[in-house]
């Protein structure tokens, strides 16, 4: 499996935000997109996630197990928020997550009393998500990476508000994903505690006028 991406550029309104990204990650492998405040890093995990049109360029799976139209359709995305509803219990916003993610082929995701335990929360699945503390909710948004299985993890900031012991516990998530034979990009200004890591470093084209193409 190989994630290819050519000639990516997006824009944000009036501005072009970065142009002519190439990299290319096989199973196996991760990127860590690195760079300043507002150097694009969450707009281009956007437009691999299929979240915002690219101006220009693809990006492609190409994947042994089933034919990819699109990349998002064999991605997980984990935003800065954590896109579980917080009247629902833990419980019920993985199930919800898990029946409407599906498994991509040639793997199957964990139950929610496993994604729950892996990630270290597992006695408090009956809660409202919206009691937990934001680095419970953040963890409990990693159990959702685990549930549904989907080669490919888009993550911006997964470690923001995680305490040093759920950092270490997401760096085994991450390196068991990834000899599972998955792919990551991560967008992160901490040290995700990976070895091995390629980074792609940003630089930032904000505010460049469109005649410069
Ligand atoms: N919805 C939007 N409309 C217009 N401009 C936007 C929008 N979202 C982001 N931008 C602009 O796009 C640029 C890149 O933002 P982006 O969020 O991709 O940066 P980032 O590298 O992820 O930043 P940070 O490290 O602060 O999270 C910034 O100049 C930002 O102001």
């Amino acid at each position: 499996m190989r994630l290819v991406a050519e000639g990516l550029s997006a824009r944000r309104g009036e501005d072009l935000i970065f142009q002519d990204i190439s990299f290319e990650i096989a199973g196996g492998e991760a990127l860590v997109v690195t760079g300043a405040n507002g150097s694009g890093k969450s707009t281009l995990l956007r437009v691999l996630a299929g979240l915002l049109a690219a101006e220009a360029g693809t990006a492609r799976l190409l994947a042994a197990a089933q034919p990819v139209e699109r990349l998002a359709e064999a991605a997980h995305y984990l935003g800065h928020r954590n896109a579980m509803k917080r009247e629902l219990t833990v419980d019920e916003n993985l199930t919800f997550w898990k029946a409407f993610l599906g498994d991509f082929a040639g793997g199957a995701g964990l139950s929610v009393d496993e994604a729950a335990d892996r990630v270290g929360l597992g006695g408090i699945v009956h809660l409202p998500f919206g009691t937990l503390s934001a680095g419970q909710q953040r963890r409990m948004a990693m159990a959702k990476l685990l549930v549904a299985w989907r080669p490919v993890w888009i993550l911006d900031e997964p470690t923001a508000a995680l305490d040093v012991a759920a950092e270490s516990m997401f760096a085994g998530l991450v390196t068991a994903h990834l000899s599972r034979g998955g792919i990551a990009i991560a967008a992160t200004h901490q040290p995700l505690g990976l070895d091995g890591v390629r980074e792609l470093r940003m630089t930032g084209f904000t505010g460049v006028a469109e005649t410069v193409w």
